[in-house]
């Protein structure tokens, strides 16, 4: 059983598109295309709640009553993987701003190193969608909420692809306000802090740079 504020979709389409980023012969490319199929669905989900206004337009034969979105959205990124979901948010949500945050993770400590924040006092969203594909220790999430958090953002929400068993615990304890929308939970995590079975490094995967 999942705590509420975690979802993650057992769906025939998911499962199929999660198999080809696990499956090491997949090519970046292949690999953006999954990434890219996987947020676009995980965004239809992360967004089934959000507030609407009404708006009334005019159809060729008569008036009609319509909806539209009442909240200033932003899409943040964690540099580099996350940028690889940026684009399919988009899609959906065009009017939305992207706040970029620049983190790696130390390859001693596997704690989160920032490295790039220009968020600006005065442009503060109403709702964010944090996206990165992996979410292993949940350090580098932790690090993103908290900086939101700081910024004055109220609803935040994570769109990651993978994220190991301890790490989705971890932040969903932490962070009870916040909502998580996974492709899949695996139980492990290695020596080194992947994720496994996981599918090795999002970002070098993405940009090709193994
Ligand atoms: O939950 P955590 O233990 O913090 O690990 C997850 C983070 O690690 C990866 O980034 P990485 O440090 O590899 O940077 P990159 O995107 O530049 O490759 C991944 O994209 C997450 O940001
Ligand atoms: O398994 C993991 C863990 C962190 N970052 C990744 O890209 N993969
Ligand atoms: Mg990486």
């Amino acid at each position: 059983m999942l705590p509420d504020n975690i979802r993650c979709l057992a769906h025939p389409l998911v499962q199929h598109h999660v198999a080809i980023l696990r499956d090491q012969a997949t090519d970046a490319s292949q690999f953006r295309d999954a990434v890219r199929r996987l947020s676009t669905v995980l965004c239809v989900e992360a967004t089934r709640d959000l507030s609407v206004t009404r708006r009334t337009v005019q159809t060729p034969l008569s008036d009609c009553e319509g909806q539209q979105l009442s909240q200033s959205i932003a899409i943040v990124p964690i540099l580099r993987a996350g940028l690889g979901m940026v684009d399919p948010l988009l899609d959906l949500i065009p009017q939305a701003a992207v706040w970029h945050l620049g983190l790696y993770r130390s390859e001693e400590t596997a704690q989160p190193v920032g490295y790039y924040d220009k968020l600006e006092s005065g442009s503060v969203p109403d709702l964010a969608f944090v996206v990165d594909p992996m979410l292993a220790t949940g350090g580098s999430i932790d690090l993103t909420v908290r900086r939101l958090q700081d910024w004055g953002v109220r609803d935040i929400r994570v769109i990651a692809l993978i994220a190991s068993q301890a790490g989705v615990d971890r932040v969903a304890e932490d962070f009870a306000d916040v909502s998580f929308t996974i492709a899949a939970i695996d139980p492990e995590l290695n020596d080194q802090a992947y994720i496994v079975p996981g599918l090795g490094d999002a970002g070098d995967r993405i940009f090709n740079t193994q």
